[in-house]
């Protein structure tokens, strides 16, 4: 697997924007390929702003959204339709202004959902979901692009440095005393991330500069540096804005 390519922005919206092109046209050559296209989204505020920009663009409707599986990278332990679950945000920036199949939305399970608070038995049942989808893909579906957020710690979906799950065989793993609220997650893992033909690392402003500059840094490690195990089947790109890659303003 070849290294990232790192493509930087002037600020974080021209980066979203980009992001948002950059899916769509994706899609839409998933689906002139295939029929149809699976994408993973993130959480957090790069992330949502990216789901954002494509949902109040004409180009959003470029593409079948019919013929779009969407997953997640990970979520947050949290009832439905709470504020801080990542499928509320992508839903309000994105899902709820497109026609896509509701039953190809696999949203991970809630707190309040068929397995309750049991967060164990939730991240099995994603694990399922994924493989069924897979249908002799392997334990998950073979994703078109699957993008992740990073963390100023370098950590990517619920994979924090240090904690175990960096070290997991299986599909999905439940994390616990996550050090980024809310503290319980449903986490995809290194294998299931490395199923996606692309992965685009998302990554803006000042408070990233460090996770960006240890992330391309030779000796870095997944274990320290949870972005660094992220890469694509083909591609892993870094989009990045200037702040975020230690460049002054105005740079571009
Ligand atoms: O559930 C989450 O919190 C996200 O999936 C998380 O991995 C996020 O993508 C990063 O923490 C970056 O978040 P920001 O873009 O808000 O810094």
């Amino acid at each position: 697997m070849s290294g990232p390519r790192t493509i930087t922005h002037r600020d974080a919206d021209v980066l979203a924007q980009a992001a948002a092109a950059r899916l769509v046209t994706a899609i839409a050559d998933a689906q002139a390929e295939r029929g149809t296209a699976s994408i993973v989204l993130t959480g957090g505020g790069v992330g949502t702003a990216v789901l954002a920009a494509l949902g109040s663009s004409p180009a959003r409707d470029a593409v079948d959204w019919r013929a779009v599986d969407v997953w997640w990278g990970d979520e947050r332990f949290l009832p439905a339709g709470d504020p801080e679950r990542n499928e509320t945000g992508a839903r309000e920036a994105l899902l709820d202004r497109v026609d896509v199949d509701p039953g190809r939305v696999h949203a991970m399970p809630a707190s309040d959902g068929p397995d309750g608070d049991d967060v164990d038995a939730a991240a099995r049942r994603y694990a399922d979901e994924l493989a069924a989808a897979g249908s002799g893909n392997g334990p998950v579906p073979a994703f078109d692009v699957l993008m992740l957020g990073v963390g100023p710690d370098a950590h990517v979906a619920s994979l924090f440095p240090g904690m175990p799950q960096l070290r997991e065989s299986g599909a999905v793993v439940p994390v616990r005393d996550a050090p980024k609220p809310p503290p319980t997650r449903i986490s995809l893992t290194y294998p299931s991330i490395g199923a996606a033909r692309e992965v685009w690392l998302l990554a803006a402003g000042e408070g990233k500069a460090d996770a960006v500059r240890r992330a391309t840094a030779p000796d870095a490690a997944p274990e320290r540096t949870p972005v660094v195990g992220a890469r694509g089947r083909e591609r892993t790109l870094f989009l990045v804005d200037l702040a975020a890659a230690g460049e002054k303003p105005g740079h571009r």
